[in-house]
């Protein structure tokens, strides 16, 4: 399939292929990874210039996501080196250069059944503005894609009861319960 050629796929959801390597995806992936791209809104890899794109803002609106630039930098090339690890996803519109969404999937590899591979997915938020549209399913969509591409047994989050409902229309069901435990912070070796 040629970059950009469009192929439908399930719910009528157009998505694309995206042979662009500046992004975090490994290049092995590239060519036959295919992005949700709907004209100017369009699901891609995180690239280093995203930054300036309101990265950082749009992860305020999940969570305390105050970072400068060069600390932005030096995170995606430690997560560049980790390539089967993190699969950061974006979407942008592109009429404004502005980063709208986003949404992680991180794979741990396991020992337990032969070996698995099981998906985490983290970090999915959307724009305020652009909320109601469903780009929060078409990324979680996105991320169950590359899941079964690289080989997920299954996918699993943690999430506020609020956004339950959410999850399951996203094909997720309830299981067990969250828990956490913050560690005090320590000064870095
Ligand atoms: C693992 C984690 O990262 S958990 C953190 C989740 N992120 C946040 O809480 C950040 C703030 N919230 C957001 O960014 C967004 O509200 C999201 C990501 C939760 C949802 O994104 P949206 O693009 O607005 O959702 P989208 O339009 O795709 O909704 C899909 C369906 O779910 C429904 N839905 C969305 N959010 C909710 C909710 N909180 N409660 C109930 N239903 C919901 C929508 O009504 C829609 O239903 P429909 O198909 O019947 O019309």
């Amino acid at each position: 399939m040629e970059s950009n050629e469009c192929s439908s796929i399930s719910n009528n959801n157009i998505i694309c292929s995206n042979n662009n390597n500046n992004g975090l995806f490994p290049l092995s992936m590239m060519n036959t990874t295919r992005y949700y791209n709907d004209g100017d809104i369009q699901f891609r890899p995180l690239e280093i210039d995203d930054y300036d794109k309101g990265y950082s803002a749009l992860l305020c609106q999940l969570t305390e996501a105050k970072f400068t630039k060069s600390q932005y930098i030096e995170r995606y090339n430690q997560m560049k080196k980790e390539l089967d690890n993190y699969y950061v996803v974006v979407v942008e519109d592109k009429s404004k250069s502005k980063i709208i969404g986003t949404g992680t999937l991180m794979v741990e590899k396991k020992f337990i059944r032969g070996c698995a591979l099981c998906g985490h997915i983290e970090d999915i938020v959307v724009d305020s503005t652009y909320r109601g549209k469903n780009l929060g399913l078409k990324m979680i969509e996105q991320l169950k894609y590359i899941g079964t591409l690289v080989g997920c047994y299954k996918l699993i989050l943690d999430c506020d009861e609020n956004n339950v409902k959410f999850y399951e229309k996203c094909g997720f069901v309830k299981k067990q319960a969250m828990m956490a435990l913050y560690l005090p912070p320590q000064p870095k070796l």
